[in-house]
């Protein structure tokens, strides 16, 4: 029902059209079953009546179905984007630490493999009504011969419906298996994709994710998607036996009903009519059980909704000089998926002043990202508050934390288009000189010539990005890490100087002790919290 809905919900005026057009066709079809059959009765002098009949009755049989199809194709290729759209916003408005949880290759398979199979069963629709109004105008024509025909004819197609339904079931088990095979299926793939490198480097850990990944999850994969299919057209099938069976009923035991022949041979005529429209329904019946399946597997997907913290413009935010964050008490936890161990950031106090450099420093795995992630607006804190030019970011505020800062973390994806006003191709390839990449890279009308860079050179270009943004906290994640020293001294010499000349706030997360003199204060965090006393800045 849901795949129904997908379909209303899009136009109601497009979908009741093609049904008017549907029934139309359906009409028709009567129409010309019934005309053949009078033909068939008076061969040799048919009439010109029931040639203009029949020529009518075909051309409106064709033109209605063409009408049909063509406002279910569109709306069909409609409703295919409005779900990738939908789902794209879904992710989008989920949490971050859900975005996290529910990792890439699951967002991946549902955005590709999800969305092609519903695809797939959506674009077969306009085909599915075109038959399935055949039938029903085959259905209907036979009822007004004979409503005992009907009768016999429903009662067969009743056993057959609740037989079809035993296989259909295991069907639907197997496939919604198979659905599970392809997340894991995505992980391993991937995992060939990104961990090419070191898979070629490793042949246990090469055989292992070939064999035991791919190979083990695919032959699941394989064995489920292929006994999932079959019971389908197994299934299928039975609307040939069904066939078979209703005419034999039909023509052998009808005379004993008292059916008159020219009767059974209307009959005749409308179910041979059908056979291959039938068989068509019959055989897209199972595209629509796996879009069934993989609507499900949407759905349930836990995105949770914080489309609520976005919905309104920040007042503030965006460009300034820079802004004064304040941090009382925040906490933030990871919960533990197998025991109730986790990891808690926080509660931690703690202000950034515009004008100001804080190096974030700690050990690995002291919870910097984290807690630079509760900064920037990304994780929302269990606990406490933050403030933003004194002002409490809650509810729709986050969105105006969020667009205050730039942060440029170390897993930065690069975009190639570049943020902000469209005049600044100028200053971004000042910034690029400056940071030697002009020989490389170039940018135009707001996009920089090539992003296949080196890991270091990616970072550099990121880097540009988060300045042109000009938004007032820009944030760095172990930035310099990446660098060659020449330039990781150009960057704290240099770069952070001169945001805090122009009044930013600078929050660097960094391991480089050399130039922790830079900073005007430095958050020291140890197993999440802040480590006391505050280390005192060391002189350059
Ligand atoms: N995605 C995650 N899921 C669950 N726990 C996490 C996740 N990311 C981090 N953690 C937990 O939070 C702790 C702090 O991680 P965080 O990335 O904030 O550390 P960090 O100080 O930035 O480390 P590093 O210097 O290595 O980048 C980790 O030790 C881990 O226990």
């Amino acid at each position: 029902m849901k795949f129904v809905s997908l379909l209303a919900t899009r136009s109601r005026g497009t979908v009741i059209a093609a049904l008017v057009a549907g029934l139309l066709s359906g009409a028709a079809t009567v129409v010309l079953i019934a005309v053949l059959q009078r033909v068939l009765e008076r061969l040799d002098d048919p009439g010109t009546r029931l040639l203009a009949a029949f020529i009518a009755a075909a051309v409106t049989v064709l033109l209605a179905g063409a009408v049909s199809s063509v406002l279910l194709i569109r709306l069909a290729q409609r409703s295919i984007q409005g779900l990738r759209m939908e789902l794209c916003r879904r992710i989008l408005d989920s949490g971050m630490r859900r975005i996290e949880s529910i990792g890439p290759a699951r967002l991946q398979s549902a955005l590709t493999d999800d969305v092609q199979v519903i695809t797939s069963a959506v674009s077969s629709v306009p085909l599915l009504s075109m038959n399935g109004a055949i039938v029903v105008g085959a259905f209907v024509y036979i009822g007004m011969l004979s409503l005992k025909m009907l009768l016999g004819m429903v009662g067969v197609f009743a056993v057959g419906l609740v037989l079809y339904q035993l296989p259909v079931r295991r069907a639907g088990a197997h496939l919604r298996r198979a659905r599970e095979h392809q997340d894991a299926m995505h992980a391993h793939l991937e995992s060939v994709t990104r961990g090419a490198k070191e898979l070629k480097l490793d042949r246990e850990r090469r055989d292992a994710v070939l064999e035991g990944g791919v190979g083990a999850t695919g032959e699941l994969l394989v064995r489920d998607t292929t006994r999932g299919v079959s019971l389908y057209t197994i299934a299928g099938s039975w609307g040939q036996l069904l066939f078979l069976a209703t005419i034999g009923i039909m023509l052998f035991a009808g005379p004993h009903f008292g059916i008159p022949a020219d009767d059974l041979t209307g009959f005749t005529l409308a179910v041979i009519y059908i056979n291959t429209p039938l068989v068509t329904v019959l055989n897209l019946i199972p595209a629509l059980g796996r879009a069934g399946t993989a609507l499900r597997s949407l759905n349930a997907l836990d995105l949770g909704d914080e489309s609520g913290l976005s919905a309104t413009k920040p007042q503030g935010g965006g460009r300034s000089d820079g802004a004064a964050l304040r941090l009382h008490g925040v906490e933030f936890r990871y919960d533990s998926d197998t025991d109730d161990s986790g990891f808690q950031v926080g509660p931690i106090d703690a202000e950034f002043a515009p004008g100001t450099i804080t190096c974030l420093i700690g050990g690995n795995g002291s919870g910097k990202t984290t807690l630079a992630k509760m900064i920037s607006g990304l994780y929302l804190p269990g606990g406490g508050e933050i403030s933003l030019n004194g002002t409490p970011v809650t509810g729709d505020r986050v969105e105006e934390l969020r667009q205050s800062v730039a942060g440029v973390f170390s897993d930065v994806h690069l975009f190639r288009t570049l943020p902000g006003r469209p005049d600044t191709d100028d200053e971004a390839n000042r910034l690029l000189a400056q940071l030697a990449m002009d020989s490389k890279v170039t940018v135009r009308d707001g996009e920089f010539s090539t992003i296949s860079l080196s890991t270091g050179q990616r970072k550099r270009l990121a880097l540009v990005s988060a300045l042109l943004s000009e938004r007032p906290v820009l944030l760095f994640d172990e930035w310099a890490a990446d660098q060659d020293p020449e330039f990781r001294e150009f960057f704290y010499t240099e770069v952070l100087p001169a945001l805090r000349k122009r009044g930013k706030t600078v929050i660097a997360i960094t391991h480089d002790d050399r130039y922790f003199g830079i900073a005007d204060q430095i958050l020291k965090l140890e197993r999440g919290r802040v480590a006391e006393p505050a280390a005192e800045p060391a002189v350059l």
